[in-house]
């Protein structure tokens, strides 16, 4: 069918009607009129499409940037829009999400900055420090193709940095497997090989529901790594401190990005106003990895943390808080806390401070139940899903946590992914 769509949807397609019906189109950019084949109609309420012809190109069209993508690739899949132009549809995806998701007017976002995405300044290419690939039947690695399970060999995606996926078809990995490739902080190459997750027995008389459990279980069980190439950790910098952190473990993808993040939390927090007390202040930094942002509030210079006496990390991943404690060993302001964040923050010292930067999924009502209920005079929630960030922003609204600044970031250029921060005070307190 031809379609024009008019408006971006999270998650990098367009959106357009045709005969009153709802189209997602992939592969297109509002405005343009595309020729499209329907890939899914399983639904009443609207169909899914990929572009096969460009009838009226816009302005912003370009060469797709990325060979994997051209490929097939999963990876980026807005490359073939020009930056600036990605960055103001992610811009108005953003404020999408914050309207229909997050229920915040247009009164409400008033000089809140939420619709503006910042450059990391990078031209689009080689601004990863960490990937992620599959490896085929063959034993070759390359990015997962974004239809179905096959791996896109022979075309290397374009945002690693320079030199860091080249010549891996000199090496057989195990088919099934993940390889985790890192850049350092000296742009030397480590490769860490994840063995394939365990697969249990098909045909179990568990029914469909007892299967969806196993697989779970079974992806989610522990698996093997092996070095390949390099060494188990890389260090990256952040300001002052440099963290050693597993190849194969957490670490932000852009370059830039961890003290991009790092200023913005410092920032936003340096416009905010802490009621005065007596004891020193405490702040928890929730999902912490490593500690990157335990070590801004450490070692800013604001007026609003000079009197920190201590930051509570929680973090569930051992190998994230194996780094924190190297980092952090002469630091007994910091105390790290292994676990579900749901779990613990319950019973961690009560917050001036909270800062909060869930995986993709979101921190979802019961952690945010939680963050509120402790009575912080700030938050700054991260969030790297638009959708769960506009959805947690709305819980935290219900306990009268109202967005005061957002600042969002082109962390993950030429695919539609980005990154949003935002500082959420609370009404209640008529701050
Ligand atoms: C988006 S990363 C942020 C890490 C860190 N703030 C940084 O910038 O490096 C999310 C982190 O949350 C951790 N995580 C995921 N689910 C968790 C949970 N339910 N409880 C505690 N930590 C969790 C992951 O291991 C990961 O390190």
């Amino acid at each position: 069918m031809i379609v024009r769509p008019d408006r971006p949807a999270n998650g990098g397609e367009s959106v357009g009607r045709v005969d009153g019906r709802v189209v997602f189109v992939r592969g297109a950019i509002p405005g343009e009129e595309v020729r499209v084949r329907i890939t899914d109609d399983r639904r009443e309420s609207f169909l899914r499409g990929e572009v096969v012809e460009v009838l009226e190109p816009s302005m912003h069209r370009i060469d797709q940037l990325c060979d994997a993508a051209h490929h097939g690739a999963g990876c980026c899949d807005l490359g073939f829009v020009d930056l600036a132009h990605a960055r103001d549809l992610k811009g108005q995806v953003i404020l999408d999400a914050l309207d229909r998701i997050g229920g915040f007017s247009v009164a409400d976002l008033d000089g809140v900055g939420a619709g503006e995405v910042v450059s990391l300044g990078d031209d689009g290419t080689h601004w990863r420090v960490r990937t992620r690939l599959g490896v085929d039947a063959d034993g070759r690695a390359g990015m997962h193709a974004f239809h179905g399970s096959s791996i896109v060999t022979d075309h290397p995606c374009v945002a690693p940095e320079s030199g860091m996926v080249d010549g891996l078809d000199g090496y057989t990995f195990t088919p099934g497997a993940d390889v985790a490739v890192v850049a350092d902080m000296a742009g030397r190459r480590h490769i860490t090989e994840i063995a394939p997750p365990r697969v249990r027995a098909r045909g179990s008389r568990r029914g469909a529901r007892g299967r969806t459990q196993s697989a779970r279980r079974g992806r989610e069980a522990p698996r093997a790594h092996r070095v390949v190439d390099g060494e188990p950790v890389a260090a990256h910098r952040v300001g002052d401190r440099i963290w050693q952190i597993p190849v194969a473990a957490f670490w932000q993808a852009h370059r830039a990005a961890p003290s991009a993040y790092a200023q913005t939390v410092i920032d936003l927090l340096a416009d905010a106003e802490l009621p005065a007390r007596p004891e020193p202040l405490v702040a928890w930094d929730l999902y912490g990895g490593a500690g990157v942002f335990a070590a801004a509030m450490l070692d800013a210079r604001i007026d609003v943390l000079d009197a920190l006496g201590a930051v509570h990390v929680v973090e569930s991943d051992p190998a994230a808080l194996a780094a924190a404690e190297q980092t952090f060993a002469d630091d007994d302001r910091v105390v790290l806390h292994r676990g579900e964040v749901a779990g613990v923050a319950a019973g961690l010292p009560a917050p001036d401070v909270v800062v909060l930067d869930p995986p993709r999924t979101g921190a979802g009502a019961a952690v945010i139940d939680v963050v509120a209920d402790a009575d912080p005079a700030v938050i700054v929630h991260v969030g790297c899903d638009v959708g769960r960030f506009a959805r947690d922003l709305a819980l935290f609204a219900e306990h009268g946590y109202r967005p005061r600044a957002i600042r969002s970031f082109d962390a993950f250029p030429l695919t539609h992914h980005v990154e949003a921060i935002a500082c959420l005070v609370p009404a209640h307190r008529g701050v």
